[in-house]
């Protein structure tokens, strides 16, 4: 593991680091915020993972959300990787287009080729990014959570209910709740995954969500103004699904927001204290 940056922000430590990746077969980046060493009880802190969208790296939430001050109070170390795989060998969209490929990893491990050689971001954030976080950091293992935005949100959803042991707490913003059924889910879940919509079921919340409920409440937060809300978002799906299956959820319509990170950073502090109110 390589250390990238190194700034100090709140008291605590905003760092990002590259290191090899085995689940995607190339180097990755994240972003770790360490708060600052005494807010920690036991010597460990809480963690929570937070996953971006499409477009983004690991500096997005870092630069934009602003979530190092409630981070650095409340005593929450908070890991944000990047996209996608990267790097010379990585394919990207032939028509580089924004939403597949290179920025949109869309948290699935791919079974099609080019992507499959690479492209395996479920189990790098589900399996080797924990693993390699609890190794190097102070971290409690045992009180983790997962959040993201939009493409990142669809991710939080889907590893939190399958894998409700390790990521215990989840939240999301503008989710991207069925991906089976809009635009951006079904061209990245056809690529990724081939025509097989079995296979897409395994990493759609609102099926999942109906399929193995999880125990905890998910926050939802969702801006009215947002320019994707009606053609990609849906929340509504997954509200219904979830109302079916007896899952507890919290969906807020934010009255004007739109899907930018000034929406996140609106209410970021509100997720990072919903996480800890549950941990
Ligand atoms: N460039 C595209 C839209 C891309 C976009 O809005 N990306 C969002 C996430 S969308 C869902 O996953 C984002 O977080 N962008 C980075 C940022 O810092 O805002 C377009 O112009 O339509």
């Amino acid at each position: 593991m390589n250390l990238q940056s190194s700034t100090k922000s709140f008291g605590g430590t905003q760092s990002i680091y590259s290191h090899a990746s085995e689940a995607c077969n190339c180097d990755m980046k994240f972003a770790v915020y360490l708060p600052p060493e005494d807010k920690g009880g036991k010597g460990t802190f809480p963690v929570l993972y937070w996953l971006s969208g499409l477009t983004c790296t690991e500096e997005n939430f870092i630069t934009k959300a602003g979530a190092q001050r409630i981070a650095a109070e409340l005593g929450v170390v908070i890991v944000a990787p990047d996209t996608s795989p990267r790097g010379p060998k990585v394919p990207d969209d032939p028509d580089e287009a924004y939403d597949f490929g290179l920025g949109a990893g869309f948290y699935v491990n791919a079974s099609q080729d080019p992507w499959s050689e690479h492209y395996n971001m479920y189990d790098y954030i589900a399996r080797e990014l924990p693993t390699l976080v609890s190794t190097a950091f102070p971290v409690d293992a045992a009180r983790s959570g997962i959040f993201g935005h939009s493409m990142g949100g669809h991710g939080a959803l889907t590893i939190h209910l399958k894998n409700p042991e390790i990521f215990k707490t989840c939240s999301a913003f503008s989710p991207i709740v069925a991906p089976s059924q809009v635009p951006w889910g079904i061209k990245a879940l056809s690529n990724y995954l081939g025509p097989d919509e079995a296979a897409w079921a395994e990493h759609d919340a609102s099926v999942l969500v109906s399929r193995i409920p999880s125990k905890t409440n998910i926050l939802i937060d969702q801006g009215t103004a947002d320019n994707f809300l009606k053609e990609q978002l849906k929340p509504e799906i997954f509200a219904a699904a979830a109302d079916r299956a007896g899952q507890s959820y919290t969906l807020r319509m934010q009255d004007g927001y739109d899907h930018s990170y000034y929406f996140i950073a609106s209410f970021v502090e509100d997720h990072v204290r919903w996480h800890m109110e549950r941990l």
